[in-house]
C-alpha cells in the first residue's frame, strides 16, 4: 500500500468521525473503521481510488465521499498559516540582516572610514554571534519553550536595529551587529521547529520550507534596499538598518497572541493547555488521535532514552538520535560547504569579475541574484511535498555540483585567455611595487593589492599595466591613466579591480545562475526543514542548536575564507574545490536521507533504527512505511508484514 493512500485512509476516518460525531465514531472503531485501518494494501488502495471496499455499504461509500470533501475543505484551517507566517517573520529578519550589510557597508566604510579589519568585523561579528546563540537556542528552547524563544528573537531584532540605526561610531555598530546576531541564532533554530511542531504532516514539509522561502525574501528585499539607499550620500546606511524593527516589532506583536507549541506543553506536562492549543490549531478536526500519539510516544521515549546526563550525551549515546544528529550536522555542513554565501556575499564582486564594470549596476545585478535565490525556493516550497525531501535534496545537489563546475570552468577559460601585461609606466613608485612582476592580467587580479589599467582597440585590450590599488578605495589605482576617473575617460582607459576583462564573462554569469536554480529549491531549505523532522521530541531542540550552530561556523568558514582561497587556488580552484565538496555531500546524502515526507513527528525515529547510511536505502521510496494504530489508547507499530497477523 502507498503511504499517501495510508494517510488518505488515515484522514478519511478522522473526518468520518467528525461527520457522525464522537459517539459514532467510537463504534466506527469497534467495527469497520478499526478494520480499514489495520488492512491490507489492495483494500486500502480500493478505498481510496475506487471507493468503497467489498462488503461496506453504499452508504457508508457516500459518507466516505462526503468525509472526503470535507476533509479536503477543512483539514488545514488558516490559523496554521497565520501562525507560520508569523514565525516566519523570524527567517525574513535573518535574510534581510545577513543580506543589507553588504550595501551598509559601501556607505559606511566611507562615511566612518573603516579599515578593512573593521569591515570584516561587522560582517562575521554577526554571523559569530548567531553561531553562539543558535548553541545556546538549544538550552533556552528546552526551558522555556519555543513561543518565548521567538519572542526574545524578536526583541534582539528590534534592540539591534534601533542600536544600529542610532550608532554614533563603529564601536557600537559592532555593538548592534553582535545584538542583531544573537536574534538570528535564536530564530534560525527556533523557528522551524514550531513550524514544525504546529503543522499536519502532510503540510510539514511545505510550511517548513516558508521559513527559509522567508530567508531568502529577505535577503531579496535587502539587496533592493541596498540599491535604493546607495543613492543618499549620507545616513543611508541607518535607514537600511533600521527598517528590519518593522518585521520584528510585527512579530513581537502578533507572538504575543500566538500560541506555544503543543508538544513542548506535553512534554512540560500542561496537558489540558495543550489540547486546548491543538484543537484551536486544527479547526474542527477530531484531535484525540494526534494527542494520544504525541502523549504516548513522548512516555515512550521518555522511558527509552530516560538515562541521566545532558540531553547532548543521551543524543549520543542512543543510536538512533546519534545517527539524526549527524545527518542533521552532515546536511546543514554541506550546504555551507557548497557555497551558497560565497555566491550571495560576493555576487557583486563575482558579477564584476564576469565583466560587469559598473558598481551601481553591479549592486542592481546582486539584486537580480537573491531574487534568483528567492523565487526558485519557491519552487522548493511547491516541490516539497510533491517529491518529497529526499529526492529534491539529491536533485538539487547534483544540479549546483554540475553549476560549480561550470563556475569553475568559466573561470578558468577566463584564465587561459587573461589578457597579457603590455605596457609598463615609468613612475618612480612603480619600482617597488609588487605588481610589476605580473605578465598577465590573471595574476594581477587575484593579488589584492594590484589592479588591471586598459584601453580598448575594438574589443582587444591593448596598452594594460598591473597597477597599484589606491589605498583608500578599490575603485581607482594609486597612480597613473586609471587614478581618477575624468582622465580615465577623456584617455579612454579602463580600471579592471578583481577581474580581467575577457570573452568568456558570460560562461561565469551563466554558472552564477545555474547555481541558484539547482541550489534554491532544495539545498537551500532542505537541511532546516529535515532538522525540524528528526529529532524525537526530548532531543529536537538539542539537535536543532547543533545542526544549526554547525550551519553558522561553516558560514563564517567559509565566507571569510573565499578571498584567501581564491588567492591561493584562484578563482577556478576555489570553485572546484566547492564542487568536491559538494560530490561528497552528494555521497552522504544519498546513503543517508531517509524520506520523512508525511509521516508524523512521532513515526520518523523509526527510520534511523537502522544503521546510519543504509537509511536512505530502505526508506528512500514508498516500499516500505511504518503505520501506527491506535489499540486501546496505545501505539502499536505496524508494518505491512505483520499487519495479516493483527487482523
Ligand atoms: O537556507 C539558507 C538560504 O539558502 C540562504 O540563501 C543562505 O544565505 C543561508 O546561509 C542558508 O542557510
Amino acid at each position: 500500500m502507498s503511504r499517501k493512500a495510508s494517510d488518505n485512509v488515515e484522514y478519511t476516518l478522522r473526518s468520518l468521525s467528525n461527520l457522525m460525531g464522537e459517539k459514532k465514531r467510537r463504534k466506527q472503531e469497534e467495527g469497520a473503521g478499526e478494520r480499514s485501518l489495520i488492512a491490507p494494501a489492495e483494500s486500502c488502495s480500493s478505498l481510496n481510488s475506487q471507493g468503497p471496499p467489498e462488503g461496506a455499504s453504499a452508504s457508508a461509500g457516500d459518507l466516505e465521499r462526503a468525509a472526503r470533501r470535507q476533509f479536503q475543505q477543512d483539514v488545514t484551517p488558516a490559523f496554521v498559516y497565520v501562525v507560520s507566517a508569523f514565525s516566519a517573520l523570524g527567517g525574513f529578519l535573518f535574510g534581510y540582516d545577513t543580506g543589507v550589510v553588504s550595501g551598509a557597508m559601501l556607505l559606511l566604510k566611507r562615511e566612518m572610514q573603516l579599515s578593512a579589519l573593521w569591515q570584516e568585523l561587522l560582517v562575521s561579528s554577526t554571523v559569530g554571534a548567531a553561531a553562539l546563540s543558535a548553541l545556546a537556542g538549544g538550552v533556552l528552547n528546552g526551558a522555556l519553550g519555543r513561543r518565548a524563544c521567538i519572542l526574545l528573537a524578536s526583541l534582539f531584532f528590534i534592540a539591534g536595529a534601533v542600536l544600529l540605526a542610532a550608532a554614533r561610531g563603529k564601536e557600537s555598530l559592532l555593538g548592534g551587529r553582535v545584538v542583531v546576531g544573537l536574534g538570528i541564532g535564536i530564530a534560525s533554530m527556533t523557528v522551524p521547529v514550531y513550524i514544525a511542531e504546529a503543522a499536519p504532516p502532510h503540510l510539514r514539509g511545505r510550511l517548513v520550507t516558508i521559513n527559509t522561502l522567508f530567508i531568502t525574501g529577505g535577503q531579496f528585499f535587502a539587496a533592493v534596499v541596498d540599491g535604493a539607499f546607495s543613492y543618499l550620500p549620507r545616513n543611508g546606511w541607518r535607514y537600511m538598518f533600521g527598517l528590519s524593527a518593522v518585521p520584528a516589532i510585527l512579530q513581537f506583536f502578533g507572538f504575543l497572541f500566538l500560541p506555544e507549541s503543543p508538544r513542548w506543553l506535553i512534554q512540560k506536562g500542561q496537558t489540558q493547555k495543550a489540547r486546548r492549543v491543538l484543537s484551536q490549531i486544527r479547526g474542527n478536526q477530531n484531535i484525540d488521535e494526534e494527542y494520544d500519539s504525541i502523549k504516548n510516544s513522548i512516555d515512550e521515549e521518555e522511558k527509552e532514552a530516560g538515562g541521566g546526563g545532558p540531553v547532548i550525551y543521551r543524543m549520543l549515546v542512543y543510536p538512533p538520535t546519534r545517527r539524526a544528529l549527524l545527518l542533521g550536522c552532515g546536511l546543514q555542513m554541506f550546504q555551507q560547504l557548497a557555497g551558497i554565501n560565497t555566491v550571495m556575499y560576493y555576487s557583486a564582486t563575482i558579477l564584476q569579475m564576469s565583466g560587469v564594470n559598473d558598481d551601481s549596476l553591479a549592486i542592481w545585478l546582486a539584486a537580480v541574484t537573491a531574487f534568483t535565490n528567492f523565487s526558485f525556493t519557491l519552487v522548493g516550497v511547491w516541490l516539497v511535498e510533491k517529491l518529497g525531501r529526499r529526492k529534491l535534496t539529491l536533485g538539487s545537489l547534483t544540479g549546483t555540483t554540475m553549476a560549480l563546475i561550470v563556475l569553475a570552468l568559466g573561470f578558468l577559460l577566463s584564465a587561459q585567455v587573461s589578457p597579457p601585461v603590455t605596457f609598463t609606466p615609468s613612475d618612480p613608485s612603480a619600482q617597488n611595487s609588487t605588481c610589476t612582476k605580473y605578465s598577465y592580467c590573471n595574476g594581477c587580479m587575484l593579488d589584492p593589492n594590484c589592479g588591471f589599467c586598459y584601453k580598448l582597440n575594438g574589443s582587444n585590450v591593448v596598452e594594460s599595466s598591473c597597477i597599484p590599488v589606491d589605498a583608500e578605495t578599490t575603485e581607482r589605482s594609486a597612480w597613473g591613466r586609471c587614478k581618477n576617473e575624468s582622465t580615465s575617460k577623456s584617455e579612454g582607459s579602463f580600471w579592471a579591480y578583481n577581474y580581467c576583462p575577457t570573452s568568456y564573462a558570460w560562461t561565469t554569469l551563466a554558472g552564477l545562475i545555474l547555481y541558484l536554480v539547482f541550489f534554491a529549491p532544495g539545498m537551500g531549505p532542505m537541511p532546516w526543514t529535515v532538522n525540524s523532522e528528526i529529532y524525537p521530541l526530548w532531543a529536537r531542540s538539542t539537535g536543532n542548536a547543533c545542526s544549526s550552530g554547525v550551519n553558522w561556523v561553516f558560514n563564517v568558514l567559509i565566507s571569510l575564507t573565499f578571498l584567501h582561497t581564491a588567492q591561493y587556488l584562484t578563482y577556478y580552484g576555489a570553485f572546484f574545490l566547492y564542487a568536491g565538496f559538494a560530490a561528497v555531500g552528494l555521497v552522504f546524502i544519498y546513503g543517508c536521507l531517509p524520506e520523512t515526507k508525511g509521516k508524523k513527528l512521532e513515526e520518523i525515529e523509526s527510520l534511523f533504527e537502522n544503521r546510519l547510511c543504509t537509511c536512505g536505502a530502505s526508506d528512500s521510496d514508498e516500499g516500505r512505511y511504518i503505520e501506527y494504530i491506535r489499540v486501546k489508547g496505545s501505539n502499536y507499530h505496524l508494518s505491512d508484514n505483520d499487519a495479516s497477523d493483527v487482523e
